[in-house]
């Protein structure tokens, strides 16, 4: 059944702020939280408009539904100390507060993910009396990416020669794939099933590697700084092409064209230049290509050991940068011969939140039903500080508008 809220009801209702999971990473906490729109004065109302009962299948529990909105935030690790005191203002850790039947001790434990969850343990303990329950972070990775392809819709697209298609997920057909979880460092799971999966390969380098190589060779500030000026360049200055080899002509006996990179930033060795004679914007693209080049072979190569057709990239490398994705989708077509497809999500940075938020279930927090619309969220760009990216979309910080089913 479904809540039928007007626009004007959602404006008079205020959003009444719930279950909070954390995936925190090398290099970015990534936030996920319900608000419901339950806070209405008119109780009455409250209960007829928001929280439509529903009988389990079994017919013994009893279910409510909530109307509101799933939220999406994100922190640079190195600043968790903002990340905290975001989530204080905010009151999120407070998640249970509203939970009538939580023993007082359960109110303050909150799912967590990443290896930031262990290191990091004592830290909120200290500074918001939160405890940190801990959610493994392959299955947590596999929770979300699930989610996200059963329960979202547009979710999963293609992007080729600069061309986004959405993907129709066929429920009865997602399994087997390989999620490329594309972080500080690079996971490769092959998922066979909800909670049927098995981490098959990894690289370090990954993410962290761009922007760290990044950081000292361009001497950027911002990982979107390095992201801007790569798109800027030209890798051919400083790669080494196989037609720079073979005197300006293809290898057409291993399929190579003269343009292919023979060598990443292999023109330096030559070119009896200083990194500062290289014009930064060059040196980003060339180092964003090396990374999603490699990245695209290994997922490719682990496709081809298991047989499987599609590779879903998530992690928050990708940022639904446009040349990322197409060298990335190139790869994999080049190397399969047209077999394989690279796949990438919106909202591939918070899969691993995602997957950790849906863990609530064991304490009562069951489903999240679907997905009514989708939008930018307002407060989102209005609340300063804490929520500052450049970037104007759901994958930064934004917002899912959403039902989810809570046992009562
Ligand atoms: N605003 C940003 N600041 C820093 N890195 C960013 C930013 N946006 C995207 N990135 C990229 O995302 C990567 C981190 O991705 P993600 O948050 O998925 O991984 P993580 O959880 O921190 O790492 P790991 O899972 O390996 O512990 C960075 O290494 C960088 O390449
Ligand atoms: C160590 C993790 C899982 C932490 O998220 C990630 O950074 C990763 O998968 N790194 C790659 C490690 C490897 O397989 O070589």
């Amino acid at each position: 059944m479904e809540a039928n809220l007007g626009e004007k009801e959602l404006k008079e209702c205020e959003d009444e702020v719930s279950h909070l999971a954390l995936d925190i990473g090398g290099t970015l906490i990534k936030i996920v939280y319900f608000s419901s729109n339950s806070s209405c004065s008119n109780d009455d109302q409250k209960n007829s408009l928001l929280k439509d009962r529903i009988d389990a299948p079994g017919g013994s529990l009893n279910y409510k539904v909530l109307t509101g909105r799933l939220h999406f935030v994100k922190f640079e690790t190195r600043k968790i100390n903002e990340c905290i005191k975001f989530i204080s203002s905010k009151r999120l850790h407070h998640y249970g507060d509203q939970d009538d039947g939580a023993p007082a001790s359960d109110k303050n434990i909150i799912k967590a993910t990443g290896g930031g969850a262990f290191k990091f343990a004592d830290l909120f303990k200290e500074k918001l009396c939160i405890i940190l329950d801990k959610v493994d972070e392959m299955s947590s990775l596999v929770a979300g990416a699930n989610f996200l392809l059963k329960a979202v819709h547009r979710e999963a697209f293609t992007y080729m020669d600069g061309q986004k298609e959405y993907v129709q997920i066929d429920h009865k057909d997602l399994y087997p794939y390989l999620l490329v979880n594309v972080g500080s460092g690079v996971s490769m799971i092959k998922v066979d099933g909800d909670n049927k999966f098995e981490r098959v390969s990894g690289t370090s380098v990954g993410g962290g590697t761009f922007w760290g190589l990044g950081k000292l060779l361009t001497k950027c500030k911002s990982f979107d700084e390095l992201l801007e000026l790569s798109h800027q360049g030209n890798n051919r200055v400083i790669d080494m092409l196989v037609g720079d080899i073979y005197g300006g002509m293809d290898y057409t006996k291993i399929g190579l064209t003269s343009t292919t990179i023979a060598s990443s930033f292999g023109k330096a060795v030559s070119d009896n230049k200083e990194l500062e004679d290289y014009r930064a914007e060059d040196v980003a693209r060339s180092l964003l290509r090396m990374i999603s080049n490699n990245i695209g072979q290994i997922a490719y190569l682990n496709a081809l050991r298991f047989g499987l057709k599609r590779i879903f990239f998530g992690g928050f490398f990708i940022r639904g940068h446009e040349y990322t994705m197409d060298t990335i989708s190139v790869g994999v077509h080049f190397w399969s011969k047209g077999e394989a497809k690279a796949l990438f999500l919106r909202h591939e940075g918070f899969l691993g939140a995602l997957g950790a938020f849906m863990s609530y279930e064991k304490n009562g927090f069951t489903d999240v039903t679907r997905e009514v619309t989708e939008q930018r969220s307002s407060k989102a760009k209005n609340s300063g500080a804490f929520e500052s990216s450049t970037r104007d979309d759901v994958k930064d910080n934004g917002c899912i508008e959403c039902r989810v089913q809570v046992r009562n």
